[in-house]
């Protein structure tokens, strides 16, 4: 949902034709329509699969998602505002509707990093090094975080979409393809994301939570579903 100053009452469109002529004096809470063709902007190929599985998983939707491959920055801050500025970026270079995501490794002993930073640590210290980081503390908890970001367009703010999965920090086990999948082990399962099936990640996975909100967004936001 977005915050617009404005008037009137009436179709998105119109609103948002007020909004841009600064004629608004009353705060009105407004979803702008989903658009027919949403672009899914990321330079991973393993996260687009996942994300093309999850969608396909769920029932058809009225807007196509495409991919665009764009080599996005590795911004820093706070999680959210990381997912958002890469959300404006790709917009602007989609001239369009886009959604990204920002995935984090959040360790409970170091306060939740590497976070967003792992993509780092992992090029940088591998598997192995990520256990190690965690040998002075007994507890191995961690999270992984996927935000998903969507915007309209690009002259609109960014809503993001938050998904956690609880686990742990393990010894590498399982096929290495994708990232830190071998060393992170959900809770509740005694197999890493790694040595999981692929369907049964993509059923509880932090990248499936974050992007099932955002789909409900859309879905409820639809035209062609009202
Ligand atoms: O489910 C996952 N299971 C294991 N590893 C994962 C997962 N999801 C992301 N990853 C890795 C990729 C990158 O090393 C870092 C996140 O960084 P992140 O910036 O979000 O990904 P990226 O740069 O590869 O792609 P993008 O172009 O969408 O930014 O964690
Ligand atoms: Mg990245």
């Amino acid at each position: 949902m977005q915050t617009h100053h404005c008037i009137h009452v009436g179709s998105p469109h119109t609103l948002l034709a007020f909004c841009s002529r600064r004629v608004c004096t009353r705060r009105l809470t407004v979803a702008m329509a989903t658009p027919d063709k949403i672009f899914f902007a990321t330079g991973n190929k393993k996260k687009l699969e996942e994300v093309t599985a999850i969608l396909a998983s769920g029932a058809a939707l009225p807007f196509q998602v495409e991919a665009a491959k764009l080599d996005l920055p590795e911004l820093q801050g706070e999680p959210e505002e990381i997912s958002k500025e890469k959300c404006r970026i790709a917009a602007r270079l989609v001239g369009g509707a886009v959604m990204v995501e920002d995935t984090s490794l959040c360790f409970n002993a170091l306060g939740g990093l590497p976070g967003p930073y792992i993509k780092w640590f992992l090029e940088k210290l591998g598997h192995d090094g990520l256990n190690r980081m965690l040998a002075g503390f007994e507890d191995k908890t961690a999270y992984a975080q996927c935000i998903f970001a969507y915007t309209p367009g690009p002259d609109q703010e960014p809503l993001v979409f938050v998904g956690r999965t609880p686990g742990r920090i393990v010894a590498a086990r399982g096929p290495a393809d994708f990232g830190w999948d071998p060393v992170f082990e959900p809770e509740g399962f005694s197999e890493t994301y790694a040595e999981m099936d692929k369907e049964a990640k993509n059923k509880i996975s932090h990248r499936y939570r974050s992007l099932d909100k955002l789909r409900s967004y859309l879905l409820e936001n639809s035209a062609k579903q009202q």
